[in-house]
């Protein structure tokens, strides 16, 4: 059992806590937010292996040395060097620190730390207790060996690490997902769906494949040569912007930032809530799911050595 902290009880740093105390690590969970602290607390329940606390200074003596410590506080470049910096400080080179961040850069992260050998970018998706993937992020200092042994913490707690090696905006899944949304936002403005629409076409034509295959393997299965022909005609149709939808800028300064004010998209009305809360629910089915791949070729090789007589 090692003992981890997180920073920040928000929806990421309340699921981070919830998940490394269901695969047996103790958790100190940190928010100078005491409302925030109070909801995560609800959220998890008792355990004498949870503990809140304002500050990492204010956990008691008794709590013990710290093994890893992930940050989770909000998306701003400024605050989040500032706590790395702090937390660098704060705890011997030993203790691995690691950055929730959903796409600023390892290097730009670390500027201020003592000792980022022991530092690397450790991008967990919503929900992080259940989401199965991690993206593992090396700054230009951070050694070898941390990216080991961070790659080992993760993967004992379940979680299947795709290690980068690279430093670069947003990654590759938000690079991804942000190259998507774009082309979805683009559509909408323009009137050729709704949003509706256009979840339900994804959902039921994109979606159902990639719980099982990822883009590059489809490509083989569809045949290269076709997609190469579509992607002569279209990309120059495919939207380009380099600011983000006027769709998002009027959502956003209108307050309609989804399921947290009600009001987004979709409106979250007592019918939306109980549909995310049934998507919550079949996500660990879903999950299976795709893990059933891997263990039927796990199944093929083992058959293939026993045949072997190995
Ligand atoms: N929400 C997502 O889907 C998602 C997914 C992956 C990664 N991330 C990333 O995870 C991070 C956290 O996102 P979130 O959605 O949980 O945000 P959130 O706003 O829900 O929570 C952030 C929490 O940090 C606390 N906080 C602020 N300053 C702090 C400090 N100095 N020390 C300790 N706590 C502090 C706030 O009080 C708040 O409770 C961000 O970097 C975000 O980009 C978010
Ligand atoms: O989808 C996720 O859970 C992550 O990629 C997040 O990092 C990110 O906050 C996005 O939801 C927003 O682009």
């Amino acid at each position: 059992m090692e003992t981890g902290i997180v920073i920040g009880a928000g929806i990421m740093g309340t699921a981070l806590a919830r998940h490394f105390l269901k695969c047996g690590h103790r958790i100190a969970l940190i928010d100078p937010d005491e409302a925030a602290r109070a909801a995560a607390a609800a959220q998890i329940g008792p355990s004498e292996e949870f503990i809140t606390a304002p500050t990492p200074e204010a956990l008691p003596a008794a709590w013990g040395p710290c093994h890893f410590v992930i940050e989770a506080v909000p998306e701003r470049l400024e605050l989040k060097r500032q706590v790395l910096g702090a937390l660098s400080r704060q705890f011997g080179p030993d203790t691995l620190i690691a950055s929730n961040t959903s796409g600023l850069r390892a290097a730009d992260l670390a500027r201020d730390m003592t000792h980022p050998e022991r530092f690397a970018i450790a991008h967990f998706f919503n929900p992080a207790d259940l989401i199965p993937a991690v993206e593992l992020v090396p700054a230009p200092a951070t050694s070898p060996q941390t990216m080991d042994l961070w790659e080992a913490l993760l993967t004992r707690s379940g979680k299947k690490v795709a290690r980068l090696r690279a430093d670069l905006p947003g990654f590759v899944a938000n690079r991804l997902q942000h190259a998507m949304a774009r082309e979805c936002f683009h559509l909408l403005e323009a009137g050729v769906i709704d949003a509706e629409g256009l979840d339900t076409l994804t959902r039921y034509a994109l979606g159902v494949r990639l719980a099982l295959i990822g883009p590059i393997l489809q490509r083989d299965l569809n045949g290269i040569d076709t997609h190469h022909a579509i992607a002569r005609y279209l990309y120059p149709d495919l939207a380009a912007n380099t600011t983000p939808a006027q769709v998002l800028d009027d959502k956003c300064a209108a307050g309609m930032l989804g399921r947290k004010t009600a009001q987004g998209f979709y409106t979250w009305d007592a019918r939306q809530e109980r549909r995310a809360q049934r998507v919550e629910a079949l996500l660990p089915a879903v999950i299976a799911l795709a893990r059933q791949i891997e263990t039927e070729e796990n199944d093929d090789a083992e058959m293939g050595e026993q045949a072997r007589g190995l």
